[in-house]
């Protein structure tokens, strides 16, 4: 007869496993350039990789590979062509390849954030009102709202004289870094940061880094680009190689 020992159940359970906050399989995309005789350009096929809570996934490769687009493909600004990104949305996976503009806006608006290159400038809106627009659209009050984007916008050093001003006439790092507080300010779950610190000084650069920290102490899930080898030092953990179909340890 077989013998059976029992054991504490504490000493050598396994720990549930995180699921995944995004999940990626099988991207190709490729553009063409339709005013341009029809002109293809392929960017990446098969691209795949899974990010859990509390990871950051740098993305890799030389310039021109991709990795801005694939971003932008991850956050639905450009469709692909084959294969599936899922997204942990309202603690269920949700795709959003093919999935209805609806849909991507409500990931949005709860679990995905975007820091792009480039800050999106509006004509007369006020910085402060860009970086608060985020809790407003989750129904957040707008005086806490409000404090928490002068909170984020000191830290990130903008003075409290630029917060009334449209950001159009701010230097590159100053749009950056108003930027950066709209991308921070709602706690993503996942976040996609596309060379956040690639306009900034030494020292918005360590506050930069702090914040990331912070993101994933609190359990985000990141993918970005940063050329910075700094940077990538202190927040990434694994690479991602954008081009090929296997990620790198
Ligand atoms: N909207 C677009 N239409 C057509 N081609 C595009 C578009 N966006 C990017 N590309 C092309 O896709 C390829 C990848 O560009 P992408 O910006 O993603 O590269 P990258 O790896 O982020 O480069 P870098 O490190 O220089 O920022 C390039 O050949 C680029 O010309």
């Amino acid at each position: 007869m077989e013998q059976c020992i029992a054991r504490p159940a504490t000493a050598t359970a396994p720990l549930p496993a995180r699921p995944p906050m995004l999940e990626v399989r099988g991207l190709d995309k490729h553009f063409i350039l339709h005013m341009q005789g029809g002109v293809r350009i392929p960017v990446f096929e098969g691209a795949g990789f899974e990010v859990r809570a509390g990871e950051c996934l740098t993305l890799a490769g030389p310039s021109g590979a991709g990795k801005s687009t694939l971003l932008r493909c991850l956050y639905g600004n450009y469709l692909v062509q084959r294969g599936s990104i899922r997204v942990r949305h309202r603690g269920e996976p949700v795709e959003l390849v093919g999935a209805p503009a609806r849909r991507v806006l409500d990931v949005r608006r709860a679990t995905l954030g975007h820091v792009s290159q480039f800050l999106r400038v509006i004509p007369r809106v006020a910085s402060i009102d860009l970086v608060m627009e985020p809790l407003l659209a989750r129904g957040v009050a707008a005086d806490e709202a409000r404090a928490r984007a002068e909170a984020l916008l000191a830290r990130l050093n903008i003075p409290p004289a630029l917060w009334a001003l449209a950001p159009a006439t701010f230097s590159g790092g100053e749009q950056q870094r108003v930027n950066i507080a709209r991308g921070f300010i709602a706690e993503y779950p996942v976040m996609l940061l596309d060379e956040p610190t690639a306009s900034l000084d030494a020292d918005n650069r360590s506050i930069v880094i702090q914040l990331i920290q912070d993101a994933l102490a609190r359990g985000a899930a990141i993918v970005g680009i940063f050329h910075d080898e700094e940077v990538r030092a202190a927040v990434g953990q694994r690479s991602y190689a954008v081009g090929h179909t296997e990620a790198a340890a």
